[in-house]
């Protein structure tokens, strides 16, 4: 869809200023107590801006952006998809159910092709993140592909388990692997042989993204299609025999393992195969589909590139077209703010370091990665350390304040957006210690932002994408159980406006989402929002 130039707001008074989105990712408003990282921490810019006139609190989880139900966490994806495009989509979780339950995934051609394969003689592999957190995921899902594999006839399918740890509890691997396991034993009858054939810890295989770390990808490559890897004789055994060997290892970070028979690797991918990653989400899948697609591949040295028909769950890139196949077709995630803005002639400015770049781009524009206007759109992508965020909380933080104090003064970008990861990547640490610093360094950097938007008298708006920091840990017993994941808790919603020119106020709405963001934000740049997006957090008085 082609969008129009939006209209000018009535009676609005043009401000000098830029408007500043701020995403302050993983940062939700928790119960007061010790166990909540934003709590905990010494925050006194955010306790103030948490006293402002327009502070609200928005929806950022379950059916408010598209999840299957209100038992669904947030996150980044679904998060700022909604913040950048105004409306409520259905997404990945709920369309790949769908389609699995009305059988849509088996009636396209990419199914055909991967059951050809099988009946040529071909494996199919399953390469995708073992757990229910629904985030990237869920491993219901791939027991639905499974039993559809068996009922097609195909005799040989192999399985590249991703362990989690981050959508779910640090050391809960063996929740999914085990009934995994006992699945495929009881679909390996009838001349079926259906087994788990390599797999390592998210975080350092397959799963990097925005290619932050190549090296991710490259060891998932290595254990999954070679064959090279520590060697177990299952699955399950690889993941007690991590524990064991280090009571600190948690499931994310647990190094690449192959499953072997002897001395042979059981499931390598061979020319011929088909091979299907199961992550309907497209940042941490897009690496490594590429190293599939690809011709050519500068990346890192695949070895040996087998000749395989290789499709996503989903199309993970609706602009570069990653990948080639797929089984479902993505939300179509159309008329973003960005689209309108750029057909409003609006100059923008989007910023962060690498770990949530694509988040402000690529989720923002509605999962595609180019820009949409070159001519008034500038992206920077600040680097990101190479590290567990654990030791280093402050992240680039002051580094993208700095980048974006630049912008503010320089006075040529109307729209700036960006976001602090420190929440949230460290957040899933479970650190409490470096949540709190992570949570203060962007208090510190709040602290420097918000006087250069009052000196260009701008607007600033300061939300979330979803919560994380806010819940550190559970009891249960006088214990505290870490908590990683993100959670169900609402995001703060503040606007400052320095400019003083327009008198802005709360609107009366039944529920407050991130979704209503985007009208705001069109509200505040003096443009009456498309009809059809989710109505304004404010109106004029
Ligand atoms: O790290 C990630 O991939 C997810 C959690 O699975 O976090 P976020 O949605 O905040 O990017
Ligand atoms: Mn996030
Ligand atoms: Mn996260």
């Amino acid at each position: 869809m082609t969008v129009t130039q939006l209209s000018p707001l009535e009676n609005y008074k043009v401000i000098s200023g830029p408007i500043v989105m701020v995403v302050m990712d993983g940062l939700g408003l928790g119960e007061d107590g010790e166990q909540n990282g934003v709590y905990a921490a010494h925050t006194p810019t955010l306790d103030g801006l948490f006293q402002e006139k327009l502070f609200t609190s928005l929806k950022a989880h379950g059916t408010a952006v598209g999840l299957p139900s209100d038992a669904d966490m947030g996150n980044s994806e679904v998060g700022h998809n909604a913040l950048g495009a105004g409306r409520i989509f259905v997404q990945g979780a709920k369309l790949i159910d769908e389609a699995l339950s009305r059988g849509d995934v088996f009636s396209g051609a990419a199914w055909q092709k991967i059951v050809e394969c099988g009946e040529s003689a071909g494996t199919v592999h399953f390469i995708g993140l073992v757990s229910d957190g629904n985030v990237h995921s869920n491993i219901s899902q791939l027991f639905q592909l499974l039993d559809a594999c068996a009922e097609a006839g195909i005799e040989r399918v192999r399985v590249h388990a991703l362990l989690d740890g981050r959508d779910v509890a640090q050391k809960s691997a063996l929740d999914y692997i085990r009934p995994l396991e006992e699945r495929l034993r009881a679909l390996s009858v009838s001349g079926r042989d259906y087994r788990i054939a390599s797999g390592g810890g998210r975080m350092v295989t397959t799963m990097d993204r925005y290619k932050a770390d190549w090296s991710v990808v490259e060891r998932g490559w290595r254990a999954h299609v070679l064959g090279e890897g520590r060697f177990f004789s299952s699955a399950s055994e690889a993941v007690e025999t991590f524990y064991r060997e280090d009571s600190t290892m948690t499931d994310q970070y647990m190094a690449a393992f192959v499953v072997v028979e002897g001395e042979t690797p059981v499931g390598t991918i061979e020319d011929g195969d088909a091979v299907v990653c199961f992550n309907f989400r497209g940042d941490r899948a897009i690496e490594i589909s590429r190293a599939f697609d690809e011709e050519v591949f500068q990346e890192f040295d695949r070895v040996r590139r087998p000749d395989v028909f290789y499709a996503g769950i989903m199309e993970y890139d609706g602009d570069a077209h990653i990948p080639r196949n797929y089984l479902v077709e993505p939300p179509l995630i159309d008329a973003t703010l960005g689209d309108y803005l750029c057909a409003s002639g609006v100059t923008s400015y989007a910023i962060s370091e690498t770990q949530k770049f694509g988040h402000m781009t690529y989720f923002w524009n509605g999962n595609k990665s180019g820009y949409i206007d070159e001519g008034l759109e500038l992206y920077e992508e600040v680097l990101s350390d190479r590290v567990t965020f654990d030791q280093r909380p402050w992240m680039k933080a002051a580094e993208i304040t700095d980048k974006v104090i630049e912008q503010i003064e320089a006075g040529e970008r109307k729209f700036i957006r960006l976001n602090y990861p420190n929440a949230d990547m460290v957040g899933h640490t479970g650190v409490p210690l470096a949540v709190e610093i992570a949570v203060e360094a962007v208090d510190l950097c709040l602290a420097r932002l918000l006087p250069a938007v009052e000196k260009a008298g701008g607007i600033v708006v300061i939300s979330a994408d979803h919560g994380n920091a806010d819940c550190m840990w559970t009891e249960k017993g006088g214990k505290r159980l870490p908590m990683v994941a993100h959670t169900l808790n609402p995001v703060p919603c503040i606007i400052k406006d320095f400019s003083g020119q327009n008198d802005f106020v709360l609107t009366d709405l039944a529920e407050r989402g991130l979704a209503n963001v985007a009208a705001t934000l069109c509200l505040l740049l003096g443009f009456n929002p498309p009809t059809d997006y989710e109505p304004s957090l404010l109106k004029l008085k």
